[in-house]
């Protein structure tokens, strides 16, 4: 599901595109280590361990890092395992398998908008035994431009606007909901809210946004990691 855009052909040569059965492995192999990386992160801030243990810790991570050389992606590549703007985004640090920083959050369709679901680790901690208001901020966000995507009109953030009503814990399965109420031209409006699975009467968070599709002739210089066809050029 790659969005396409009308702007100059792709002058680059790329890659013999990788097989949907080879995107898939490499979906799993990066998924994989991004279900490491999120419990290594839970452990090393959950940890009280001796100062002797996470020098050696320490120690091994940084051996571990030293083996993820070779091919790298520039700052504006997009992952070929990626949908952009609307499908997967594997790094993502909101809905990425593939990210350590991601909760991740599980997006599925509803009648009106998205519904996502998460639970928020000690990582994400804000106030003790609560989710950050920034972590809250980026649920949102992310999960209100994808309801845009959704609704066609795939667009950036210009304005976010937060209601915090109640902390959210941590450690308890939520649910976030976005949903588009109105467009203006390139403006999309957009409302969202959290509260947990257990409780959905009661917002603990809520917000509403504006996004902005950009300028369909500003869209090259904006992202220079798709192809003229709206595939990611990297590989
Ligand atoms: C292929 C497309 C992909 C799309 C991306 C999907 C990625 C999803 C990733 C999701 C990740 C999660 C989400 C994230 O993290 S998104 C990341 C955070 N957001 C940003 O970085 C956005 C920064 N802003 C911009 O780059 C530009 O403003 C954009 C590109 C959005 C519009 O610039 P463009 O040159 O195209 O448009 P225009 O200037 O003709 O303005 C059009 C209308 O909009 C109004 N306006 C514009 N800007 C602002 C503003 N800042 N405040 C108030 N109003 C603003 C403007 O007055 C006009 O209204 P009107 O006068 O007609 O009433």
């Amino acid at each position: 599901m790659h969005t396409s855009f009308t702007g100059p052909p792709a002058a680059d040569t790329h890659p013999t595109p990788a097989t949907a059965e080879e995107l898939e492995r490499h979906k799993a192999a990066i998924t994989r280590l991004g279900n490491e990386l999120r419990a290594l992160v839970e452990a090393a801030v959950r940890t009280a361990a001796t100062p002797d243990t996470l020098h050696r810790v320490a120690e091994g991570v940084r051996h571990v890092t030293g083996q993820l050389t070779g091919r790298r992606r520039a700052r504006a590549d997009i992952p070929e395992v990626d949908e952009f703007p609307a499908g997967t985004r594997i790094y993502s640090p909101v809905t990425g398998a593939g990210s350590p920083l991601a909760p991740p959050l599980r997006v599925t369709p509803t009648d009106d908008g998205l519904i996502g679901h998460c639970t928020l680790g000690i990582a994400h901690e804000g106030p003790p035994g609560y989710g950050h208001g920034g972590m809250s901020a980026m649920l949102l966000d992310e999960l209100m431009g994808r309801a845009c995507a959704a609704a066609g009109a795939p667009g950036l953030t210009i304005s976010l606007q937060m209601r915090y009503h109640r902390p959210v814990p941590l450690e308890t399965p939520l649910r976030i909901l976005a949903r588009v109420t109105g467009t203006d031209h390139r403006k999309s409006f957009v409302t969202g809210s959290i509260t947990t699975e257990a409780d959905p009467a009661t917002d603990l968070v809520t917000a509403e946004g504006v996004f902005v599709a950009p300028d369909p002739r500003r869209v090259r210089a904006l992202f220079p990691g798709l192809t003229a066809d709206g595939d990611p050029a990297g590989g």
